[in-house]
């Protein structure tokens, strides 16, 4: 079992909770209605800014070239890959970048977002991959499992575009390398004690991502 596997099994419910969430089957199901989509997209653009700092910080705190190289991976997958699926359905309702960038962050934003950069300020480099796993890594299992017969048997569906780009091989490989950096990060850095500690991050950054697909059922009373 791999760093990732442990963690994920230490938080079973919380990650269940998140890759489970109503708002993801109704998504698989095209029945989420497209408004909470909308409010999620909104607030989704906001929180890859502060993701996009938080991969920064993980630069900054690299102890070799490697770690930098792994972060900035991440970086350029929000920066150069992931905004621009914002960019584009939200072009298609009519909402600039502008637009979407001047949106107020709701609070589930700002507690998921900040908690993450705060692991990485106040604790090390493993302490903040932990913390941004469940986002990437999740993701990518999420979109794995909405389209089981791969991207092209999509057509069609409502949410092709958002589940086609999660499952596409681009992602599907920044999330493999992510989970293999966080391994050898592990090897590295982890002590047995240490795992208690760093399985809570995991399960409250899981959670916090939960929390986030709840925000836009509740916000839209979809
Ligand atoms: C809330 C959230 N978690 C994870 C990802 C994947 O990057 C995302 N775009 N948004």
């Amino acid at each position: 079992m791999d760093i990732f596997a442990r963690l994920k099994a230490a938080a079973s419910s919380d990650w269940r909770s998140y890759v489970d969430h109503d708002f993801v089957r109704r998504m698989g199901a095209g029945t989420l209605p497209q408004e909470a989509f909308r409010y999620y997209l909104v607030q989704d653009y906001l929180f890859l800014i502060q993701f996009a700092r938080a991969y920064a910080l993980a630069i900054y705190k690299g102890r070799n070239l490697a770690d930098m190289r792994a972060a900035k991976a991440g970086l350029c997958a929000i920066l150069d890959l992931e905004m621009d699926l914002h960019v584009r359905l939200c072009g298609r309702w009519g909402l600039s970048p502008e637009a979407i960038e001047s949106a107020p962050e709701h609070q589930a934003t700002v507690s998921y977002t900040r908690f993450v950069l705060d692991c990485g300020m106040a604790g090390d480099l493993l302490d903040l991959h932990v913390a941004l796993a469940p986002c990437i890594i999740g993701y990518a299992e999420i979109g794995r499992d909405l389209a089981p017969d791969g991207v092209e048997a999509l057509a069609g569906h409502p949410y092709r575009d958002w589940i086609g780009e999660y499952a596409g091989a681009a992602y599907q490989q920044v999330a493999a390398d992510a989970r293999s950096h966080l391994d050898d990060l592990a090897a590295r850095a982890m002590t047995e004690r240490r795992f208690a500690e760093l399985a809570a991050l995991f399960a409250k950054a899981s959670r916090l991502e939960a929390a986030f697909w709840q925000m836009a059922l509740n916000e839209t009373g979809a």
